[in-house]
């Protein structure tokens, strides 16, 4: 059983006088548990559209999203909310992190909507979360004090704090220079795969979606599996994956 399903789904928008624009169309698929997926489009392809449907943002306009065995047409709005902070992870080119408060103080934030011992021990898991992105020794720092791969290491532990089961990563590494980009994908990786979680990469850079294990691409609205070509090419391969997704 997949932890996500997408099937034939569109999504259009009325626009002005009565005109209403597709802006994606048909999209089929299926994403298991530890999976790693890239989506690659150019700008105004429908990722953002698509990365909402995903993230439980939006609904389709036609089509059915599945997600956990459960249809969202049969999820209460409190539910779809409560899935979404419990079990979808949000990781943002632009870090998001709350500017006056600690790297700690951001981490644990999803935590004070936690129940039982998520919220009692909200400052020692957000703690160890922000040890296993490698900054156990700058829980006191505030974003400004810490570098962009560093703020987007504490954005990474904040999405997984609370033990996702789904990371949606929209250009995660957009704001970083290309050898920081690379250590912080390499690492979101590495976390995702160890809390078994799926990993969806949004992005337009081939490089960053190269380290994913499956690949696909948005192109108007249509998303099409991106299979490397010639005997010896490989998925797992990133090499072959950036030229195949090129
Ligand atoms: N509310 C809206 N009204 C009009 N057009 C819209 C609206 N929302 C999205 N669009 C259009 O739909 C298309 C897809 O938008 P979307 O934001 O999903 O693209 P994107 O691939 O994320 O682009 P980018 O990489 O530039 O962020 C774009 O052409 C956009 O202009």
């Amino acid at each position: 059983m997949p932890l996500l399903a997408l099937e034939g789904v569109t999504r259009t928008i009325e626009i002005a006088d009565a005109d209403s624009l597709q802006i994606l169309r048909g999209v089929d698929l299926e994403v298991e548990v530890g999976d790693h997926v890239s989506i690659v489009g150019r700008s105004g392809s429908g990722k953002s559209t698509l990365l909402n449907i995903l993230g439980l943002l939006d609904e389709p306009t036609t089509g059915r999203l599945v997600f956990d065995d459960i249809p969202l047409e049969r999820m209460r709005a409190g539910e779809r909310d409560r899935r979404r902070g419990r079990d979808v992870g949000f990781i943002f080119q632009q870090f998001n992190l709350l500017p006056g408060r600690t790297a700690l103080d951001n981490v644990l934030t999803p935590l004070l909507y936690a129940t039982g011992r998520g919220f009692w021990r909200r400052r020692a898991i957000a703690a160890d979360m922000l040890g296993r992105v490698g900054l156990g020794d700058r829980l006191e720092a505030l974003p400004s004090q810490l570098s962009g791969g560093e703020q987007q290491r504490v954005a990474i532990a904040r999405a997984l704090v609370r033990g996702p089961r789904l990371i949606l990563a929209d250009e995660p590494t957009g704001a970083l220079d290309v050898d920081t980009g690379a250590s912080v994908m390499a690492l979101l990786d590495e976390v995702a795969e160890g809390s078994g979680a799926a990993l969806i990469t949004i992005t337009h850079d081939v490089n960053v979606a190269a380290l994913a294990r499956r690949h696909y691409r948005l192109d108007a609205g249509v998303l099409t599996p991106v299979v490397a070509g010639g005997p010896s090419a490989s998925h797992s391969n990133p090499v072959d994956a950036r030229e195949a997704i090129r």
